[in-house]
């Protein structure tokens, strides 16, 4: 998948703007505050339905606008074109469209623009919470399995669902029904993420065996309630905890995803910079794996690439990009040494000025 054309309209500094970005890589170069992010950001916007950066909606609409619009022409693997379009206004409302048509499901845009993040700020990945893990799982099992959205979905609601009894302490009357699905959604979610490791992890060793030689990784998926048990009988378990506290306290959306190195966690163990290379492993072998699945490439997204990365790391990074063959957008100050490290027959470069973008 690649995009061979966007077009961005009232978004962050952007009046309007359009590009014709190259099937590889894609360099957008500019200074401080020139846009370089937002137009990583708006590509974000059609993988995710949302931005990377902390605030809402509203700050992706340009000052005194009432509305921002990302419109790109995509091409799958196969050479099918398809237009995708998202418009999103002050008051909150969303409208997407793919191909002319008016589309509901953010879903169906996100399957059409799979994009890979990478910025200074990834390693959160790591550092922070299980949520950041499993989404990122999640991502995977989403692209690679295509009934997992709607377990994933049922599930959603099903929890909301329950949630809201336990709260209000109405539960007791109504557990037999809500549990049922619950546990039949729920073991259906573990096992979809438990198929997605079991091929992804070894592609991941292999590329962190390059990467991070000097370290011997291993990855622990914790379900989210007691391994030796069913979730049924979880939740009979934690019956008492789940009303005392009013929520649901056991399921697949309280699963993490563990990291180890050496035997340790790899937060006390690798340097920033080491973090960096790691989540830049995961990323690239999530895009890899989609590819050896299902024949997709996805798009990745390199935001400041230089920063905490020595010049061996980049190096790495930067070969297994190219070699990746996908498109790949990356933002920089200056060029440097950039150019040489992402050179492809294709490598496009983009200059951003205050709002406005230029092919060089
Ligand atoms: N909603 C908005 N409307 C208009 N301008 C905005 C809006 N939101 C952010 N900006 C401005 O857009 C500019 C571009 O920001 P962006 O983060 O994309 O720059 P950048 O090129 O990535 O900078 P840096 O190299 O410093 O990371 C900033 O000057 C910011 O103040």
């Amino acid at each position: 998948m690649y995009i061979e054309a966007l077009a961005l309209t009232q978004f962050r500094n952007f009046a309007s703007a359009k590009l014709a970005p190259g099937k590889t890589v894609n360099l957008i170069i500019g200074d401080n505050g020139s846009g370089k992010t937002s137009l990583l950001e708006s590509i974000y916007c059609l993988g995710f339905g949302r931005s990377f950066r902390p605030g809402t909606y509203k700050q992706l609409i340009q000052h005194e606008a009432e509305r921002f619009t990302v419109f790109a022409k995509v091409i799958e693997q196969s050479g099918r074109r398809h237009q995708v379009g998202y418009q999103r206004d002050e008051s909150g409302d969303v409208q997407l469209r793919i191909d002319q048509e008016k589309e509901k499901r953010f879903a169906a845009l996100a399957r059409l623009v799979p994009v890979q993040l990478m910025t200074p700020e990834s390693i959160e990945l790591i550092l922070g919470g299980p949520k950041q893990r499993r989404q990122f799982m999640d991502w995977g099992v989403f692209h690679v399995e295509h009934s997992f959205y709607n377990d994933w979905l049922n599930f959603s609601k099903v929890l909301k669902q329950r949630n809201s009894l336990l709260k209000q302490r109405r539960f007791e009357a109504e557990r037999s029904y809500w549990d049922k699905q619950f546990a039949a959604y729920g073991e259906r979610i573990k096992k979809h993420r438990e198929d997605y490791l079991e091929g992804f992890l070894p592609v991941l060793e292999e590329r962190l065996g390059a990467f991070l030689p000097q370290y011997k990784f291993e990855f622990y998926l914790k379900n989210g309630w007691d391994r030796e048990v069913s979730l049924s009988e979880a939740l009979i378990k934690h019956q008492d905890q789940d009303l005392r506290y009013g929520h649901s306290t056991v399921g697949p959306h309280k699963a993490e995803l563990r990291i180890q190195a050496n035997g340790e966690d790899v937060r006390n163990l690798l340097s920033r910079g080491q973090l960096k290379l790691l989540v830049a492993a995961l990323k690239l072998v999530q895009g890899e794996y989609l590819q050896q699945k299902t024949g997709v490439q996805c798009i990745y997204l390199v935001d400041d690439i230089t920063a905490e990365l020595d010049t061996e790391s980049q190096t790495k990074f930067c070969d297994a990009l190219v070699a990746s063959e996908s498109q790949v957008f990356v933002s920089a100050i200056e060029m440097g040494d950039l150019n040489q490290l992402l050179q492809t027959p294709d490598t496009k470069m983009f200059h951003v000025e205050h709002g406005t973008v230029k092919e060089q």
